[in-house]
């Protein structure tokens, strides 16, 4: 059972390992894939960006007022052109002849041939071809008025970095740039505008594409796997931590699991050897503070002498399923601590806590009545206490309350308002004694939102027609305000703590004595 929850833990540490991962991967992919786009729009804005910045600068020098062609006017090129890497060469054109220009030339000059494209915005274009080859480079030549631009289209790509990724830029259908230069790339028609992730093909292709001077297009394209190559490192370091912690957290769950394990054989043996100890704490009746009985509380001191908490080592022996043995073995101590109690006390009753397991077959109640009837104490010595949570919808655990009342024990619901009891739920079930949970009893006389829910127990508990026991009295206040509300007994360490027999022995005869 207890390797069975750091079995569980280890699969919850599993499952949760993976799904940081999963979402950290979904993010990187999401970042790299915005990026991807915003790449194709940065490019695309750049070469828009180009384009723009020469028909200006062609506009600028129409409005010059410089003889054409004259020392001037070829200076004001030179100047443009230099500023600008993209440019190769500025020609001044008359009708349909390119005159004089600056740049880098063939001694002839540029003589293209016929314009390619002249669009509505006034650029005419001329596609890069033989003839506007210079130095192995065929140029784009973009005239607007009477001067053109020869553009290395090479560098109308900023690539930049480009690690695996690639580029390319289209003016109309023609492929004008791309990196590398021979990128194989889809052409746009092919793409749709944005970011598209192609798992087929392993990549993200993004498109731009703009048409406010020259219908321009550009795609980018990113393997997939470089989303990976870039953020590996950060996850396989996430993933290392990530594991790191899993498996601490694993260790510490199979040490915490093997202590629960050997604390519970060294319970189950303390048990068998009859080291288990008993405490009573008397239960006093409020109206003549009489001491009519008390609760049997377990206690248990482990070998190296540590005292365990009996909701501690309780919980532990219903979990490793030996809680009856728990019972039977406070039980006997109870009946034989009974039988000296009644020759100096009689009618000296106490309650026994049973566990919710308690009540899932006869062996205690068959148990208890052989003790008893061997002890010659009669059944009304012994009161049960059985926790709300005890009171499960069950038959059998009916079947046996009623038995138990049957056999002239008085049966008690313990912890009363801690569960989820309804008044209808607790009619179903044959009680005696409604025991108030000590944190209403805390709530006496303070605003908290709780002291208002006692006197509604204490209401429902009339209702039954159960009698009342107030746990965990501890002052001189909280005992008048249940004699007040005619709450019928007490317990608490304003009576007494739990005491050894022969402290509670001392206890009744100063009572009676008092
Ligand atoms: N602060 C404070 N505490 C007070 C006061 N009056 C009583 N108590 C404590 O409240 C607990 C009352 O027992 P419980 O509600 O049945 O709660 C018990 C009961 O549920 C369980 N338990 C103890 N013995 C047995 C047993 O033999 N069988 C079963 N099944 N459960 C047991 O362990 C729980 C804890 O027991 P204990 O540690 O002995 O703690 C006891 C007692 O020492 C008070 O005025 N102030």
């Amino acid at each position: 059972m207890l390797f069975g929850s750091a079995i569980a833990a280890l699969v919850g540490g599993v499952l949760l390992f993976a799904a940081i991962g999963w979402v950290v991967w979904r993010e990187s992919v999401a970042t790299e894939t915005a990026y991807a786009g915003s790449l194709a729009a940065s490019l695309g804005q750049r070469a828009e960006g180009i384009f723009v910045d020469t028909r200006d600068l062609l506009a600028g020098f129409d409005r010059s007022d410089a003889p054409r062609c004259s020392a001037d006017h070829l200076r004001t090129l030179q100047q443009a052109a230099v500023s600008r890497p993209y440019i190769r060469a500025i020609g001044y054109w008359q009708a349909s002849e390119r005159r004089c220009g600056v740049g880098f030339l063939p001694p002839e000059g540029l003589k293209p041939a016929r314009a390619d494209r002249i669009y509505d915005t006034g650029v005419i274009a001329w596609w890069p071809n033989k003839s506007t080859e210079v130095g192995g480079v065929q140029l784009f030549l973009m005239r607007y008025g009477d001067h053109d631009v020869a553009i290395d289209p090479r560098l109308l790509l900023d690539l930049g970095p480009l690690q695996q990724r690639r580029a390319g830029l289209w003016v109309e259908k023609l492929r004008l740039a791309a990196s590398p230069w021979d990128a194989e790339l889809p052409v746009p028609d092919a793409v749709s505008a944005g970011v598209t992730v192609d798992r087929g093909n392993g990549v993200v292709v993004s498109r731009f594409s703009r048409n406010d001077l020259l219908p321009i297009d550009v795609i980018a394209v990113e393997p997939l796997d470089s989303v990976w190559n870039r953020h590996a490192s950060t996850l396989i370091a996430g993933a290392a931590f990530g594991l790191v912690l899993v498996a601490l957290w694993f260790l510490l769950i199979l040490r915490y699991s093997r202590h629960q394990l050997s604390l519970a054989t060294e319970l189950r043996r303390a048990v068998a050897g009859e080291h288990i100890r008993v405490q009573y704490q008397p239960v006093v009746e409020l109206a003549t503070g009489h001491c009519i009985g008390a609760e049997v509380l377990a206690r248990w001191t482990r070998d190296d002498g540590e005292v365990m908490r009996p909701d501690v080592f309780i919980a532990l022996a219903e979990e490793a399923g030996f809680i009856q043995d728990v019972t039977l073995a406070v039980m006997r101590i109870a009946v034989r601590d009974l039988t000296q109690l009644r020759r100096e006390f009689p009618g000296i009753a106490v309650n026994l806590n049973l566990a919710p397991a308690d009540l899932q077959d006869e062996r205690v109640g068959t148990t208890l009545a052989s003790s008893l009837a061997a002890a010659g104490l009669p059944p009304d010595a012994i009161k049960l206490e059985i926790t709300e949570r005890a009171l499960v919808n069950s038959n059998t655990s009916r079947a046996l309350i009623r038995d138990f009342r049957r056999r002239g024990h008085e049966v008690a619901v313990d912890d009363f308002g801690t569960g989820y009891s309804s008044l209808s739920y607790l009619q179903t079930f044959e009680l005696d004694v409604l025991k108030i949970d000590k944190s209403f009893v805390d709530a006496i006389g303070k605003e908290a939102a709780t002291s208002q829910v006692i006197v509604h127990v204490i209401e429902m508990a009339r209702s039954l027609g159960l009698a009342t026991v107030a746990e965990g009295v501890e002052t001189a206040e909280q005992e008048r305000w249940l004699q007040e509300h005619r709450v019928a007994f007490g317990q608490g360490y304003y009576y007494s703590k739990p005491l050894d027999l022969e402290g509670y022995v001392e206890f009744l005869r100063r009572r009676r004595t008092a």
